[in-house]
């Protein structure tokens, strides 16, 4: 079977990747199987950087093709925070549950009309020697008011996909995939994909 990396240390990534790849035939690999102890800091100031960032530094390291995904909310009422910080908005612990807290929380005295937002997400893919390149996605919603589902991860609970009229949270990993920025992103890539990813390492 064909394989492809993942450079994540997030599970929940994992498991929106794996929904996306396996259509595709390729088995998901990430970190925590390959490289467990490398951890590349963030240091970008954009989602793209952020993407390029992890996906040269882990294709260096293992010498191979390797998908990096940088990804967030950005919430209109809130300037386009939490945006980059999205993984550590309450604290470097990048805990979800406290992240969703501080969303709400700064929300509170905002009204559902202007509680739009979306989520973006950035893939760099990197390999040896080759060109790095980006392929980006996104999904608009709305900040619900309290959590709703328990699937996916981050803030699935409380972003509300009109179109579907569910939160992402209440959507199987298939439904997600159909509509996400993660899912729009990786069918740019898809259509667009370099030849050199179906190296079968
Ligand atoms: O860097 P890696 O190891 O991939 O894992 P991470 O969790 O640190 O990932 P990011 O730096 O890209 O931060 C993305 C954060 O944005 C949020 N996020 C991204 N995609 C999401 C999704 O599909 N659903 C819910 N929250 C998401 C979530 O809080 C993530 O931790
Ligand atoms: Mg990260």
């Amino acid at each position: 079977m064909k394989k492809v990396i993942i450079a994540t240390q997030n599970k929940g990534k994992a498991k929106d990747f794996e929904a996306l790849f396996s259509p595709l035939g390729y088995e998901v690999l990430t970190l925590r199987d390959v490289a467990e102890q490398l951890d590349v800091e963030e240091t970008g100031v954009t989602f793209e950087e952020n993407a390029i960032l992890k996906a040269e530094t882990v294709a260096e390291a293992l010498q191979t093709v390797v998908i990096a995904d940088d990804s967030g909310l950005e919430i209109d009422a809130l300037g386009g925070e939490p945006g980059v910080y999205s993984a550590r908005y309450a604290g470097e612990q990048k805990n979800d549950d406290a992240n969703i807290d501080k969303v709400l929380e700064n929300l509170a005295e905002v009204p559902d009309s202007e509680r739009t937002a979306r989520f973006r997400c950035v893939l760099a893919v990197a390999a040896p020697g080759k060109q790095t390149e980006t392929f980006s996605g996104s999904c608009e919603g709305v900040i619900l008011t309290g959590r709703k589902g328990d699937q996916g991860f981050g803030y699935d609970p409380i972003f509300y996909v009109p179109e579907i009229g569910k939160a992402m949270a209440e959507l199987s990993p298939e439904e997600k995939a159909a509509i996400s920025h993660r899912g729009n992103a990786i069918r740019k890539l898809e259509s667009s994909m370099p030849d050199w990813l179906e190296t079968e390492k």
